[in-house]
């Protein structure tokens, strides 16, 4: 069996947010994470993901509760843990008034590289993340693309176990994500575990292992995408669209037998259903009762978008958080 990389117990962080009043950001997270996953963990804003992330990288302590990286506290020794991760914050934190050679070469001497070893990494990552010939340019002269790909690299020159990206995405064209997903899944195929954040959900549904979904400091449901949606009481939508639309339809399809939940999507019509071969004649029966005709008509299975907005707050869960 896979072991653990990373573990939590019951982790928990207050905050105080006035003279007396605090916020319990975590409220007891048990994760355990297994060596060369790709987990992910996402949830909507102000969900704790972040500070969860900086407990987890040893920026921040826990209230209470405990983090293992290999079964070892990392509060027992910080040091030791950090050499076992790399992070890429949300912000642009690389250096910009040095080189991006500098930014490598100083973080893997600051980790404890010898001169020799630095400067080897320094190329191979250079090399790998595509920046070799703007290496000896200020990091304040790079496009946002090649700062995002430069502070991938450098909090993989280290080599961790772990890597912790936090929204690694944001901000960058669809080409830009595509070619550093690339370079992700191959740092992963190396035996690099990745923990990612990210508010894109196509990413997490095509490419985590397995999911945590996170939402008012407590873990909503974790699993694979296709565990996931099972969670949803209908997982398959029939999408339809009309020559003419009236809102009326919607109240109308609520009737229809299979139907558990309709939705509104600009002029198009979800009806939410359980069954994967649910029986169109009904369906059609009524849609030749209306006053318009049909345009299209297709199936397809829920999305984690779709699970995403059921397990959190948009889903109505109340937020108790506060003291
Ligand atoms: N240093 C702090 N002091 C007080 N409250 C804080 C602090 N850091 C976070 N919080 C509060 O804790 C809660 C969780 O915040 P956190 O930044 O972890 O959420 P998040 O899931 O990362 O959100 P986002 O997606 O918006 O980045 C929020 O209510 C936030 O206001």
């Amino acid at each position: 069996m896979t072991k653990n990389i990373l573990q939590t117990i019951n982790v928990t962080k207050d905050f105080l947010i006035s003279k007396n009043r605090k916020i319990e950001a975590v409220k007891g997270i048990d994760l355990e994470v297994k060596q060369g996953e790709i987990f992910g963990f996402l949830g909507p804003n102000g969900a704790g993901k972040s500070t969860m992330i900086s407990m987890l990288t040893t920026q921040k302590q826990p209230t209470s509760g405990e983090i293992l990286i290999n079964n070892r506290p990392i509060l027992e020794n910080p040091a030791w843990a950090r050499q076992k991760i790399g992070v890429v914050a949300q912000h642009n934190n690389l250096d910009k008034g040095l080189t991006a050679r500098e930014n490598l070469t100083y973080h893997a001497k600051y980790f404890g590289l010898d001169d020799s070893t630095a400067n080897q990494r320094a190329d191979e990552y250079l090399e790998k993340f595509g920046l070799k010939d703007r290496q000896h340019d200020f990091v304040r002269s790079y496009s946002g693309g090649m700062a995002q790909r430069l502070k991938i690299a450098r909090a993989m020159v280290h080599q961790p176990e772990i890597l912790f990206l936090d929204e690694p995405t944001t901000g960058l064209d669809p080409a830009y994500r595509a070619i550093l997903w690339e370079q992700i899944l191959t740092l992963n195929k190396a035996g690099t575990t990745i923990f990612l954040t990210t508010h894109y959900m196509e990413e997490p549904e095509q490419l985590c292992d397995r999911i945590a979904i996170v939402d008012k400091g407590k873990i909503q449901a974790i699993g694979t995408t296709e565990e996931l949606k099972e969670l949803i009481p209908a997982n398959n939508i029939i999408s339809i669209t009309f020559s003419d639309f009236s809102p009326e339809f919607a109240q109308q399809a609520e009737r229809l037998p299979e139907v558990e939940n309709v939705v509104v999507k600009e002029e198009e019509l979800l009806l939410y259903v359980k069954s994967a071969h649910p029986d169109f004649n009904q369906i059609m029966e009524w849609i030749r009762t209306l006053d318009t005709s049909l345009e299209t008509i297709s199936l397809s299975k829920s999305t984690l978008d779709d699970v995403f907005i059921h397990l959190t707050s948009k889903g109505g869960i109340k937020d108790d958080r506060t003291a």
